[in-house]
C-alpha cells in the first residue's frame, strides 16, 4: 500500500475523530487523522476540562460551606491564583503530547495540518510548513471538525473583542466586570467560575429563563444560585451595539430596554456553529458551512458510494462530548463492518450500528451548583412527540440522603413515564451533588426498563440516589 493510502482517514483529532479512529482500527482496518491543531480537540483545551476543572473547586467549597462543622473550617473564598493553576494543569499548559502519544500508541497515524475533501476518499492537507499532501482512503472518510463558537452579527462586536468560550476557559486572569450573554450551558458554567473566582457577573438573557432545553425548574434553581452568589442576571433582554474604544479599555453594551452595561469583559455564550466551512465539502457535492445530516450510522446522507461520515459536533445532533464518543463507537464499527463486507448492518433501533440514544436518551450534566442534569425527554418534549405521559416531581430536599449531604439541600426531580409503554422517557435532577446520580436514569431510559421492574431497584439509605424511590412511590401512588 503506498504510505499515503489508508483504509479511513479522520478529519479532526478531537475526542470524537481520535475515537472513530481507534474503533475502525480495532476492526482491523488502518487509519489517520489530521489535525489542525492540537490533538484532543476543543474538548482537552477549551471547553470540557477546562471548565470542569475551574467548576470543581466552586462546587467543592460549596459543598463545605453547605455542611455544620466544615463550613466552620472554611474562612476565606476560592484562592483564584490556584484554581487557573489547576485548570492549566489539566490542559497541559496547551501542549498536546500526550495525546498524540496516545494515537501513536493505538497505531493511528497523525498528520498535522488543515484538511479539506479533494473529491470522492481523498483529503488534501495543507501543513504547517506550508507544502500539502495528499491522502486517500479505501473505504471512508469522517469529518469529524467540530464546531466554534457561534456569535451574533451585532455593531461593534469585532471591536470589542469579545470573549467566547475559548478565552472563557483559558484566562490567565480574572475580569473585574464579566457580562455574559447567554443563558445555555456555557453561559451559565463560566458565569458560575467567574464570579466565584471575584469577577462582578452580569448575565444577559433573551428568552425567559436560563437552561432553556431543561425542565423549567433547572433554569430557575441555577439563577437562584447565581444571584445568591452575588451575580446579576437579566432575562427579556438582549445586546443591540457594543462599543469599546480601545483595547484597554472597558466596553459598553446597549441593550434592547434602552440601558448601558459596562464591562470589562464580554462574553458572548450564544451556541455553535459547525466547522465545515472550509473542509472542501463543495467537491463531494455537499454544500459547505452546515451541519452535517447523517443517519443512525452516522453516514452523510446523499452522498454516492456512501463513504462520507460526519460525527460528533460536525453532525449537529447532540453537542456533548460523550453522545461524539458514543457516536464515534457506531460509526467506527459501522465502517469496519461495511469494509469487510457484512451484508446486514445493525441498524434497526438500538441495533450496534444505529446511534438511536441520540434521538431519545441524550445524558447531559451542567455542572453549576446547584449541578443540573437530564436524560432524555423533558415533560414538553414528550407531550410534543404525542406521548401520552405522568409527570412525577420530587423535592429533593424531603430525601433523607440530601438532607444529610447537605444541610437545607435544595434540589428537584422530574420523571416523566410514557403511559402506554410503561417505561421512562426523562427525569431531571438538579441538586449539588446530583451528577453522579444521571448515569442511573439513562440506564433505565435507554434500558427502556418496565417501571414493575424498577421497583425492585432498591436505593441504598441513605444515598440522594434515594430519590428514585420517592419518584417510584409517587408513580404507583
Ligand atoms: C465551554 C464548553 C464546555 C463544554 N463542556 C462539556 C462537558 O462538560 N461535557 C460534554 O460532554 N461536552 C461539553 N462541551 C461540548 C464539547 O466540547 C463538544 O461536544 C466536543 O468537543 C465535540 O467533540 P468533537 O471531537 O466533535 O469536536 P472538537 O473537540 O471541536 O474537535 C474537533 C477537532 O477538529 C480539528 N479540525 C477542525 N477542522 C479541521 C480541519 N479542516 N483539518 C484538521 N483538523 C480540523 C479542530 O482543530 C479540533 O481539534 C462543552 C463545550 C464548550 C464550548
Ligand atoms: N456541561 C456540559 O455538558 C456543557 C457545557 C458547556 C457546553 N456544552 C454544550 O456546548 C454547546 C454550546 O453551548 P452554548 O451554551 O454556547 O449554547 P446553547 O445553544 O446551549 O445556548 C446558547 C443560548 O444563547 C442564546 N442566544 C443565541 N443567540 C443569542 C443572541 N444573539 N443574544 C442573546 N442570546 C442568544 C440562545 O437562545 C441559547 O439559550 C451546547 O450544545 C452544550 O450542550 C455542554
Amino acid at each position: 500500500m503506498p504510505a499515503d493510502e489508508y483504509d479511513v482517514i479522520v478529519i479532526g483529532a478531537g475526542p470524537v475523530g481520535e475515537n472513530v479512529a481507534d474503533r475502525a482500527h480495532a476492526t482491523g482496518l488502518s487509519a489517520v487523522v489530521v489535525e489542525s491543531e492540537l490533538v484532543g480537540g476543543d474538548c482537552s483545551y477549551w471547553a470540557c476540562i477546562p471548565s470542569k476543572a475551574l467548576l470543581r473547586p466552586v462546587s467543592a467549597l460549596a459543598d463545605a460551606r453547605r455542611v455544620a462543622g466544615a463550613a466552620q473550617a472554611v474562612d476565606g473564598g476560592l484562592n483564584a491564583e490556584a484554581v487557573l493553576a489547576r485548570r492549566t494543569s489539566f490542559v497541559s499548559d496547551w501542549q498536546d503530547d500526550g495525546q498524540a502519544a496516545w494515537l501513536d500508541s493505538v497505531a493511528v497515524d497523525l498528520v498535522r495540518g488543515h484538511g479539506r475533501l479533494d473529491g470522492p476518499r481523498r483529503v488534501v492537507v495543507e501543513t504547517p510548513d506550508g507544502s500539502s499532501r495528499t491522502l486517500t482512503a479505501r473505504h471512508a472518510v469522517a469529518v469529524c471538525t467540530g464546531s466554534r463558537a457561534a456569535l451574533p452579527d451585532l455593531p461593534g462586536i469585532v471591536e470589542a473583542r469579545p470573549w467566547t468560550s475559548r478565552e472563557a476557559t483559558s484566562s490567565k486572569e480574572v475580569p473585574r466586570r464579566l457580562a455574559v450573554v447567554g443563558g445555555g450551558a456555557v453561559g451559565v458554567e463560566m458565569a458560575t467560575v467567574w464570579q466565584a473566582l471575584g469577577a462582578e457577573v452580569t448575565v444577559l438573557v433573551r428568552g425567559d429563563r436560563l437552561l432553556p432545553r431543561m425542565e423549567p425548574f433547572a433554569g430557575e434553581l441555577v439563577a437562584g444560585a447565581l444571584t445568591e452568589a452575588g451575580a446579576s442576571v437579566r432575562t427579556g433582554i438582549s445586546v443591540e451595539s457594543l462599543e469599546r474604544p480601545s483595547p484597554d479599555r472597558p466596553v459598553t453594551l446597549t441593550l434592547s430596554d434602552g440601558g448601558r452595561l459596562e464591562a470589562d469583559e464580554v462574553l458572548f455564550a450564544t451556541g455553535r456553529a459547525p466547522r465545515t466551512d472550509d473542509i472542501g465539502l463543495e467537491t463531494v457535492g455537499c454544500e459547505p458551512g452546515n451541519w452535517l445530516t447523517v443517519d443512525d450510522s452516522c453516514r452523510v446522507k446523499g452522498v454516492h458510494g456512501g463513504w462520507l461520515y460526519a460525527v460528533g459536533d460536525a453532525n449537529g445532533r447532540a453537542l456533548l462530548t460523550h453522545q461524539g464518543k458514543y457516536q464515534a463507537r457506531i460509526a467506527g464499527s459501522a465502517i469496519g463492518a461495511r469494509a469487510a463486507g457484512v451484508p446486514l448492518l445493525e441498524t434497526d433501533r438500538w441495533g450496534a450500528h444505529a446511534a438511536t440514544a441520540d434521538h431519545d436518551a441524550v445524558p447531559q450534566v451542567v455542572f453549576t451548583d446547584p449541578e443540573a442534569t437530564s436524560v432524555g425527554l423533558t415533560a414538553a418534549e414528550a407531550e410534543d412527540r404525542g406521548l401520552r405521559v405522568r409527570v412525577v416531581d420530587q423535592d429533593m430536599g424531603e430525601v433523607a440522603g440530601a438532607a444529610l449531604y447537605a444541610d437545607g439541600y435544595r434540589g428537584r426531580a422530574r420523571m416523566v413515564v410514557d403511559l402506554d409503554r410503561e417505561v421512562i422517557v426523562g427525569l431531571t435532577f438538579v441538586g449539588p451533588g446530583v451528577s453522579e446520580l444521571l448515569h442511573s436514569a439513562s440506564i433505565a431510559v435507554a434500558g427502556e426498563v418496565p417501571m414493575d421492574r424498577l421497583w425492585h431497584a432498591v436505593p441504598s439509605f441513605p444515598s440522594v440516589s434515594e430519590v428514585w424511590l420517592r419518584l417510584l412511590e409517587g408513580y404507583r401512588g
